[in-house]
């Protein structure tokens, strides 16, 4: 499948977690895109997507919020994986009903994950060091590589089953027209 990679991320720590997830794609056989949400143009030339954000005062980043409105309208119904990159101890369920609910497509239910990110003190601003302290984040790579292979691998095989279900159902109205 060609599969887009879609990515919210400030500072760049989502920005890497969704290069790891495009190497297994990759694995799996699939043409895989790593973008920016800000970057992406037409939807259409894509089978599938994987959208992730970063975390950020208990929300998603607002790019990623309007590129999800954007993949409800023009890319239904193909399938849609949301991840979050957060620090797990501030915000366990960042994502929100609209994305988590177990509803039809695009939004694949059930199958929505939060990894844990980063928070590199060196690269924040004075505001943004209060706001952490805030928030109750403390400087550290929380990033599991493992875990987001894992949970790669099982996106790669229900992209293809996906793909295999899609293609029957397309024969199958072929052989019988109407
Ligand atoms: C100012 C600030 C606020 C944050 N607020 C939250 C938060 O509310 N919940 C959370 O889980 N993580 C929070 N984080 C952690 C980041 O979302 C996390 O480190 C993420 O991996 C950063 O991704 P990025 O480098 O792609 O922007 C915050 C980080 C900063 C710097």
């Amino acid at each position: 499948m060609r599969v887009l990679v879609a990515i919210a991320s400030t500072y760049g720590a989502t920005a890497e977690i969704g290069e790891a997830i495009a190497v297994e794609l990759r694995q799996g056989g699939h043409h895989v895109e790593v973008r920016p949400v800000e970057a992406v143009g037409r939807l259409d030339p894509y089978d599938g997507v994987v959208l992730g954000s970063a975390v950020y005062i208990g929300r998603i980043l607002t790019s990623a919020r309007q590129f999800a409105a954007r993949l409800a309208e023009e890319f239904a119904p193909r399938p849609v994986w949301v991840f979050a990159s957060g620090m797990k101890s501030v915000t366990p369920y960042p994502l929100g009903a609209a994305f988590t609910s177990p509803v039809q497509p695009p939004y694949f239910g059930g199958r929505y994950t939060i990894f844990g990110g980063v928070v590199d003190r060196s690269k924040l601003g004075t505001a943004e060091r209060s706001l952490i302290g805030f928030v109750g984040a403390t400087h550290s790579d929380e990033r599991d590589f493992d875990l987001i292979a894992a949970w790669s691998g099982e996106v790669s095989v229900r992209m293809n089953a996906y793909t295999a279900r899609r293609r029957a159902g397309e024969t199958r109205s072929i052989a019988t027209p109407g």
